[in-house]
């Protein structure tokens, strides 16, 4: 049952539901199997067997998806006493009768295993063992902790995080106390939690905070939150460096990996990249240490550094959107229905050239229905390939856009649940460039409609062109160049009577102001505690547990001897 080069660390012949079970830990699982009579290891206990032979019905847990184990204190025998109050004027029979518990030494442990349930959301599963012994037990503890620990299952022992209670619905606080807090104590993962006072807090301690005492930082909010965490790691890791942020400079990594516990309105990065906004999912990736490099863009206007951004970048209507959409913070994540709607009737486009240098590998385009799954091929090979593809002479569009918007993840949401760019992928180096023609509202109602079902065609319409780029940038036109109209009247329309000649962009959830950007995409430069999203249809090697998920919802690990 073990793999090639699985060795068996510890067994026992235990007990599972008041059957004897033979278990079995590996380097890299944890299995157990219904013990057949002559096959027992009751007595064994020791390092050095063979791995078992599996059959149907073992199970056979990846030590990565071990949440926590713990020694059940179990409570035994009960004595009733009488209060051991002394001179008391009260009668006897009134004193309360005082239950005693007495500990008895513990018998059982039990182990916390992910647990796939629809939708990409994962749970926790306890399976308590039952041991002869109390030595045994610990025993089993110790190992089983002793494997967790093992580095190369980059499991965080301890994070910083950011709590923003003013994000999304208001729920950040609750829901890591509720949810998150207590996962991270069975974990024995420390935490220290710092509730955001004001903007740009987190990003104020990520400058100072002692980040060698940490293994990652994580924040309790949405994309906007996630941004500055970011830009905050980025950011300190140059200025320690010493290099200033220019256009032809490379950001340098961060050494920390980053967390979202959404809590935010949109909570696309952590859609994007875990396929649910469920904070028990989120957490149970971090505990497990799962990790995934996600590309970033640097945004430039002109050689003067503005932030870094890894969801949509946009303009037009999606930023004069989020403009008007931060007089209603108090609605909460509703205040974008409403501002997309008002926006969505005034139909506003603007004058703008966009210049871009394409992906030069022809193999993937934002059309061609490869999803970015867990394990994805494609970014694995763009991780060492960047620098073999040959530069790509620039391209130009001019025109009058609805919006343009750039897409460096699928940004799945739960308006859109394959995401705006559904085959952008999370570590190929490239962003989707998506020009949105002026148009009517019909045409573009019919654009953000495909956007919001599971179908993959919201690009096939004539006004809609869209690039997967490396680099591109964007100016805004006047109102009078290229408009011939405008520039035979004799004189302009008085400035107050004017539309807007330009929108601002929707960097992340965040408005910049300056029209003209430069944006460069740099791959894979932030990992996160996330592993991208399970295909749940096939399934690849690096989730073997989740095919069993299809075929046994209930009880979702490999059982050796095939699937149902
Ligand atoms: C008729 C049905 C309409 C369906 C519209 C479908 C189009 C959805 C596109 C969604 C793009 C989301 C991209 C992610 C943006 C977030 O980074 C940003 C900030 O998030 P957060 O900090 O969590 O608030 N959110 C937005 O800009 C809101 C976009 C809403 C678009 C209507
Ligand atoms: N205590 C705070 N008060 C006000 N704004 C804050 C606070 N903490 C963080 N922020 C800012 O709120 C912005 C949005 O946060 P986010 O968690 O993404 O919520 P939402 O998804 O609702 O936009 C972030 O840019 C962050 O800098
Ligand atoms: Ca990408």
């Amino acid at each position: 049952m073990a793999e090639c080069g699985d060795d068996v660390v510890f067994q026992s012949s235990l007990d599972i539901n008041k059957k004897t079970h033979q278990v079995q830990l590996t380097r890299r699982h944890l299995t157990w199997d219904l013990a057949s009579p002559g096959k027992s290891l009751r007595q064994t206990g020791s390092p050095s067997s063979q791995p078992f032979i599996g059959h149907s019905g073992c199970k056979h847990v990846p030590l990565q998806e071990i949440i926590a184990v713990n020694l059940e204190r179990s409570l035994g025998k009960v004595s009733p006493f009488k209060s051991a109050k002394k001179n008391t004027s009260t009668p006897l029979k009134e004193s309360p009768i005082y239950i005693e518990l007495q500990p008895l030494h513990p018998v059982s442990f039990s182990v916390h295993v992910v647990k796939r349930c629809p939708n990409h959301k994962w749970k926790k599963k306890k399976v308590t063992f039952f041991c002869q012994g109390e030595n045994l037990c610990r025993t089993w503890v110790e190992k089983i902790e002793e494997a967790l620990s093992n580095p190369a299952l980059k499991r965080p022992r301890s994070l910083l995080v950011f709590i923003n209670p003013f994000g999304g619905k208001r729920r950040a606080p609750r829901v890591f106390e509720e949810t998150v807090s207590p996962l991270m104590e069975l974990a024995k993962i420390r935490t220290h939690v710092i509730t955001t006072t004001h903007a740009g807090h987190a990003k104020e301690v990520i400058t100072k905070y002692d980040l060698q005492s940490v293994d990652g930082v994580v924040c309790v909010g949405g994309d906007g939150m996630f941004t500055e965490l970011l830009n905050g790691l980025i950011d300190r890791k140059m200025l320690e460096a010493g290099k200033i942020q220019t256009p032809s400079e490379q950001p340098i990594s961060p050494d920390l990996r980053v967390g979202i516990i959404p809590a935010g309105s949109t909570d696309a990065i952590c859609f994007s990249t875990t396929g649910i906004n469920d904070p028990m999912t989120s957490a149970i990736h971090m505990i497990i240490g799962d990790s995934t490099a996600i590309d970033v863009c640097s945004i430039y206007s002109g050689d003067q550094f503005l932030r870094y951004s890894s969801s949509m970048l946009a303009y037009g209507y999606y930023g004069d959107m989020l403009k008007d959409s931060e007089n209603n913070r108090w609605m909460g994540p509703k205040r974008y229905q409403v501002a997309g709607a008002k926006k969505f009737l005034a139909n506003k486009s603007y004058e703008g050239e966009v210049s871009f240098k394409l992906a030069s590998s022809a193999d993937t385009n934002p059309k061609d229905k490869m999803m970015c799954n867990s394990g994805c091929n494609i970014c694995a090979m763009s991780q060492f390939s960047q620098e073999e593809k040959g530069p790509d002479s620039w391209h130009t569009v001019r025109g009058k856009f609805l919006a343009v918007a750039s897409f460096t993840m699928s940004c799945r949401c739960l308006i859109s649940p394959i995401g705006p760019s559904p085959y952008c992928h999370l570590g190929d180096g490239t962003s989707d460039l998506l020009l949105i023609q002026q148009c009517s509202r019909i045409q573009f109602l019919r654009h953000l409609y495909r956007c919001s079902t599971t179908n993959g065609n919201q690009f096939d319409l004539p006004f809609i062109k869209v690039f997967r780029v490396r680099e591109w940038s964007f100016s805004v036109q006047t109102d009078t160049e290229g408009d011939t109209d405008l520039q035979s009247q004799p004189s302009p329309p008085p400035r107050e009577s004017r539309a807007p000649t330009h929108s601002v962009w929707n960097c992340d959830g965040e408005i910049i102001t300056s029209p003209n950007l430069n944006i460069r995409v740099h791959c894979q430069l932030i990992s996160l505690f996330a592993r991208g999203i399970e295909d749940m249809e096939s399934p690849t090697p690096q989730s073997c547990a989740s095919c069993c998920n299809v075929c046994d919802p209930e009880d979702n690990y490999k059982s050796i001897g095939g699937h149902t």
